[in-house]
């Protein structure tokens, strides 16, 4: 992606036309924007976090306490973002996090968001529990780099079956998601006594899978609630460990990346078992409360691990700002969470671009303003811990 100080690259394309879907550009009010739009059931799923939300609000507060630390005349006026990650071209150091059940925001669900994602030229990495199955997406999605975000069924005929769909349907780089064996404790949804799952949401890819429905006694139609009871068992996999990254290597030939780790101790290990990269992630704050925030843990990470693998970074990232301060701290890019999820829910495809669109544009600003010609220029030099 190219800038330039004449031409704010995507940030004058529409943003002051009645094209211009009618959201915030605050990107810090979007969710309280969304909030609007959402059933208390879908707010309560995709707003809310683990237990009291300490390690939500632990992932702002690690944002807060890092400042960005200007330098002036240095030249900033192109500037090109864009960037290769584990081999797939992205217009900038961004990629669509891997969100189940995006149809609880919006009818159009992934498929909205994929072609949001074609449309900035940015990745798109497709969850196992999407509302959309990895066909409709290959089919409909438009020419989005895509990934496919993996949890690990204990069904293996199933497994390798996603694998080989998600390689026919033109997914290059496969993310592991270590952190979500089970799902967390999450109170709004607790409360509600609320699991989208159970009504045979977000399991597209089970239902329409051919190992998945050969463990069926009756078809789908028939029987919706064993359907989802069969999931609901092969779902959970707290015996996943560290040696059985070897058979995903056996058959899967593209990148692996996973997704989750916390502590220096685990990215060594990820880099051990040869795997190509890694998330600094703690799901958005999801499944542990009191975990640490996730951008604490990024600096030592890099340390440890930078240079002899991929750091992907998210948790926490609501602004270009925020996406400026990742990237300064060693990530080779973000994966943006529940802000396009709010975009989806307060415009479809239109919505996720226009938020794409703001956290680029601002992201573009910030990196000029502070003395960077791109991403890759931005350093630990350009932060400082307040
Ligand atoms: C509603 C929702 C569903 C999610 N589903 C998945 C998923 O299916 N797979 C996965 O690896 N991560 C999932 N995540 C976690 C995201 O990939 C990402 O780690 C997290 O949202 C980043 O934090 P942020 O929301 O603060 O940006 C989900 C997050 C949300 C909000
Ligand atoms: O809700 C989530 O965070 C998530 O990752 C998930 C897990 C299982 C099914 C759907 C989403």
């Amino acid at each position: 992606m190219n800038f330039s100080d004449h031409q704010i690259g995507i940030y004058a394309q529409g943003m002051f036309t009645d094209q211009r879907p009618q959201i915030t550009t605050n990107l810090a009010e979007l969710e309280a924007e969304a909030a609007e739009s959402l059933s208390p059931e879908a707010l309560g799923y995709i707003v809310a976090s683990a237990g009291s939300g300490s390690t939500a609000r632990a992932n702002r507060d690690a944002f807060d306490a890092w400042r960005i630390a200007p330098r002036m005349m240095r030249s900033s006026a192109e500037r090109d973002h864009s960037c290769t990650i584990l081999g797939t071209e992205s217009a900038a150091p961004l990629l669509i996090a891997p969100v189940g059940i995006q149809t609880l925001a919006h009818p159009d669900g992934e498929l909205a968001t994929v072609r949001a994602a074609a449309a900035l030229g940015v990745p798109y990495v497709h969850s196992t529990q999407a509302s959309h199955s990895f066909e409709e997406i290959a089919e409909g999605g438009g020419d989005a780099p895509r990934w496919y975000q993996l949890y690990w069924p204990t069904d293996e005929s199933v497994l390798l079956s996603f694998l080989g769909r998600a390689k026919n349907s033109g997914f290059t780089t496969l993310v592991l998601t270590l952190d979500t064996t089970l799902l967390g404790w999450r109170p709004a949804d607790l409360d509600r006594g609320y699991l989208p799952f159970l009504s045979n949401l977000g399991i597209e890819n089970y239902l329409t899978d051919p190992a998945f429905q050969a463990g069926l006694e009756q078809s789908v139609e028939a029987n919706p609630v064993a359907a989802a009871m069969h999931w609901a068992q092969m779902f959970p996999n707290p015996g996943l460990n560290w040696s059985q990254l070897a058979f995903l290597r056996e058959n899967w030939d593209g990148p692996i990346v996973l997704k989750g780790i916390c502590t220096v101790g685990d990215a060594r290990l990820a880099l051990d078992h040869g795997v190509d990269g890694i998330v600094v992630s703690n799901h958005g704050g999801r499944q542990i409360d009191g975990a640490r925030a996730s951008l604490d843990a990024l600096p030592e990470i890099v340390d440890a691990v930078g240079e002899q693998m991929t750091v992907l970074f998210d948790s926490g990232v609501r602004t270009g700002a925020d996406m400026a301060k990742a990237l300064a701290l060693g990530a080779d890019a973000v994966l943006l969470g529940r802000p396009f999820l709010y975009g989806l829910a307060l415009g479809g495809q239109a919505g996720v671009e226009h938020v794409l669109r703001c956290i680029l544009a601002e992201f573009d600003l910030v990196t000029s303003l502070s003395g960077h010609t791109g991403a890759a220029e931005l350093g630990r030099d350009s932060v400082v811990h307040a």
